[in-house]
């Protein structure tokens, strides 16, 4: 059976907002601020191309901005207006004036967006000022790729075999790629990153990959690479082929990579429903893991229980800021595994370690059969973060470390004995030192790369976030080893 598991307990990436129509004086005192911000790199073709820096973000940060002006439409590219004019023909209130029914929308579609000096993309940005708790967001469920569509559009009994929400979503929108100009959906795939944009670690080349020897993202990408290519194997053979007219032609690899590109940076997991969806327009919103915002979706009003998809805001913004929702906390080895980036500044940043029963230990069996009793697995992963850890990674050290049948009486997890609790913290330190020996560079290496900043920028974007994201780990490793060196207990 089609199983991606552990991608479907992803929180939900945060609210998105639109395309908006902004005031003359909003777009004079744009193109003002864009003779200031030269710094970007060509605009795409639509928009005002525009740069200017968010009142509130660094100063690195900025933005190209397309407009909903209509005048300004002349100028987007045509895949934009398209998009644009689909999501308004199909019920997106995207005016900013407010109507019977509709607040004025608030949300404009920028081109182009920096974050932590690296680009990111299309964004979403305030037209004018939003306040905390105001909604600024609201798609229609006709308009999403969900399961449930799944199952109206395939053979119910070939799509109810496959029980996994994001592989019947990833065929839905291999089988609306392929319609091509048959597909409603059209204006939203036109605006799809290519397979060459979208740049999750999956997709790197191995010269990239290898800036990341020793870390355990490696790893963590290879096990996805191998899942792709069994969920590929196991859908082309035995489920593609039986829905009636899929595509003209077998879909290959790079078009099941990019489906699942996609799905895996741009699909939400409502955090009301649990139900995973692609939601056009929303998923321009950026991810800041400060944010409190999400995407969920709610019962239209009188709607007999028709849903949309909804973004309230988690703080005040002022005209032309980013509007970001969180992704969920997400470390860095997530984010640039199926979102192909990685921030400098992430409180949920952390490193993940496995730890299991010593096979040699005499109480091996005896311990593998508590463990079975307590529904636990002899091997274990933690999150290790900058200044903490799990106490249950510290209960299941010291469960691994008791060395006699008395000790093994005690609750699970408890201290104890001083030795045991010695040997606990011993188990750890030493696992630290090995994964940290397995860097070919030392954390100083990079310190020193990252802090020679002009040489820094010539690198490429991954070769950057690769060192970024060895560094993260190596800092991890050391806080925690720093922390507990003069520790007597875990
Ligand atoms: C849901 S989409 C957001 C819209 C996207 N920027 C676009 O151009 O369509 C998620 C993708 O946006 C980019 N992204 C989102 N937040 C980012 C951030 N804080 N820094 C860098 N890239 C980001 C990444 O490429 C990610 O895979």
């Amino acid at each position: 059976m089609s199983s991606l598991l552990f991608l479907l307990d992803r929180p939900p990436l945060v609210s998105r907002s639109a395309g908006k129509k902004p005031t003359k004086s909003f777009r004079q005192r744009l193109l003002r601020r864009s003779c200031r911000n030269k710094e970007r790199k060509g605009c795409s073709s639509g928009g005002i191309l525009c740069l200017f820096q968010s009142p509130r973000r660094r100063s690195s940060d900025a933005f190209s901005f397309t407009s909903g002006d209509p005048a300004v439409q002349k100028g987007w590219s045509s895949e934009i207006s398209a998009f644009y004019d689909w999501l308004k023909e199909n019920g997106v209130y995207l005016s900013e004036k407010a109507s019977w029914t509709h607040a004025p929308h608030r949300l404009v579609i920028a081109e182009e967006t920096k974050d932590e000096g690296e680009y990111s993309g299309r964004g979403l940005l305030s037209s004018r000022s939003v306040n905390l708790g105001e909604k600024v967001l609201e798609i229609p469920e006709k308009l999403m790729f969900t399961r449930k569509l799944a199952l109206e559009t395939f053979p119910t009994s070939i799509i109810a075999s496959i029980e996994d929400e994001y592989v019947s979503i990833g065929l839905l929108l291999l089988y609306e790629k392929a319609k091509g100009f048959d597909s409603f959906f059209k204006p939203y795939l036109d605006i799809l990153p290519t397979l060459d944009e979208l740049n999750p670690l999956f997709l790197w080349s191995n010269k990239d990959l290898d800036l990341l020897q020793g870390s355990p993202t490696l790893s963590a990408c290879e096990q996805l690479r191998d899942k792709l290519l069994r969920e590929y194997t196991y859908l082309g053979k035995n489920i593609i082929p039986q829905i009636p007219n899929f595509a003209s032609k077998p879909i290959d690899f790079k078009q099941f990579q990019w489906a699942f590109g996609i799905l895996f940076s741009r699909a939400i997991c409502f955090p009301s429903s649990k139900r995973i969806a692609l939601v056009p327009y929303a998923d321009l919103l950026n991810h800041s893991p400060f944010c409190s915002a999400f995407i969920d979706e709610e019962k239209i009003p009188f709607g007999n229980g028709v849903t949309e998809a909804v973004v309230y805001v988690d703080r005040l913004y002022e005209p032309y800021e980013q509007v970001y929702v969180s992704y969920g906390p997400r470390s860095n080895q997530e984010l640039l595994l199926l979102y192909g980036f990685s921030l400098e500044r992430n409180p949920f940043d952390c490193v993940e370690i496995t730890i299991g029963l010593d096979k040699t230990d005499p109480l091996y069996l005896e311990k593998c059969r508590m463990l079975e009793s307590y529904g636990k697995s002899p091997l274990q992963s933690f999150p290790l973060y900058m200044d903490r850890y799990p106490v249950e990674m510290a209960e299941f050290l010291r469960f691994c470390c008791i060395d006699t049948e008395t000790d093994l009486q005690a609750d699970f997890g408890t201290i104890v004995s001083a030795s045991n609790e010695e040997s606990a913290l011993d188990k750890l330190l030493n696992y630290i030192v090995d994964q940290l020996r397995k860097y070919p560079t030392s954390l100083e290496d990079d310190e020193k790369i990252i802090r020679d900043r002009a040489m820094f920028q010539t690198l490429e974007k991954n070769q950057r976030m690769a060192i970024r994201q060895r560094l993260g780990e190596k800092r991890i490793l050391h806080a925690t080893w720093r922390n507990l060196q003069n520790s007597s207990h875990l």
